[in-house]
């Protein structure tokens, strides 16, 4: 009222200051933009878009179902989900929409063709040339005229699964994450980790943190944990820190384990939960 029509509101049609900081303490409204915010992003729903990388056979497509508790793969028409899970021979994108307690997230998975070994053409260029025309496609959206509805497929992370079989990274590891590095968040993961003993499994990781450093090669940094953390949070970002890389289990069938039906790989001695990377006890 006061600014209408360009115009000055007479003095004794504006509040008195004290009435004025009643009303602004009403009717600002500010103080509700977190909860419009988080309102309107619940209710719009997010994106993620998930890349998984590494050599063939090492278990990528299984622990991408696993992860999501979903079967990513239920278009390959054969029989059940273990036989389903075939060798990736292309780039190939899956979308799931899950929902979780009210929160909606598109989840895009970009399956990658697994590589053997240095080959004479750098198997990483279909990989690194992918993400880049997702920049490029972001970038013609977001100059287009309709900004609003862009679909975001730009790539968010990587898991990049490395051989619980070897002494560390072999050369194509190492050649193929410098390559992705500087494009997309790289999460190194210890792969098929049942296969070792934890002993082995922390050697592996040291040795593997060690020729991260030495490569010069950017894995994804977890974010500082804020100081006013309690000690049980901060306790756990520490842990979570330290036992990077992660060692990852993964499996597509579900099993019975001490009475309740988890994902989780059936062995001779017993059952490895998949999920937690729990060893249950022998049957
Ligand atoms: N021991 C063990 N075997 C696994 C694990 N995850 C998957 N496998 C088995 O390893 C084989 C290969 O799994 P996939 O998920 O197809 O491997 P991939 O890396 O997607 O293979 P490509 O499509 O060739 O790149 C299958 O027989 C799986 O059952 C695991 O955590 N531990």
């Amino acid at each position: 009222a006061r600014a209408q029509a360009g115009g000055v509101a007479h003095p004794d049609l504006l509040p008195s200051p004290s009435a004025l900081q009643d009303h602004e303490k009403q009717y600002v409204g500010f103080a509700t933009l977190p909860n419009q915010v988080h309102r309107k992003s619940v209710k719009k729903g997010f994106d993620f878009t998930l890349m998984v990388a590494g050599e063939s056979g090492l278990g990528k497509s299984t622990l991408v179902n696993s992860l999501f508790l979903t079967d990513l793969y239920k278009d390959r028409k054969l029989l059940n989900a273990e036989e389903r899970i075939n060798q990736t021979v292309e780039i190939v994108k899956h979308t799931v929409d899950i929902e979780e307690k009210g929160v909606k997230l598109k989840l895009t998975i970009v399956d990658t063709p697994g590589h053997c070994c240095l080959p004479p053409s750098p198997c990483w260029k279909p990989i690194t040339d992918y993400i880049d025309q997702q920049f490029e496609q972001y970038f013609r959206d977001e100059s287009g005229l309709n900004r609003k509805n862009i679909q975001d497929n730009r790539v968010h992370c990587c898991l990049y699964f490395i051989s619980p079989f070897g002494h560390g990274l072999r050369p194509v590891d190492v050649e193929f994450m410098k390559a992705l590095h500087e494009k997309v968040n790289i999460v190194p993961l210890i792969a098929k980790a049942d296969c070792l003993i934890p002993s082995e499994i922390r050697k592996l990781k040291e040795r593997i943190r060690e020729e991260i450093d030495k490569f010069g090669i950017k894995v994804y940094q977890f974010p500082e944990c804020d100081s006013d953390e309690d000690e049980e949070f901060k306790q756990q970002d520490r842990e979570l820190k330290e036992s990077a890389p992660f060692a990852v289990i993964g499996s597509n069938t579900v099993v019975e384990a001490k009475g309740q039906r988890v994902r989780g790989r059936l062995y001779p001695w017993g059952i490895v939960e998949g999920k937690r990377g729990a060893w249950e006890p022998a049957l």
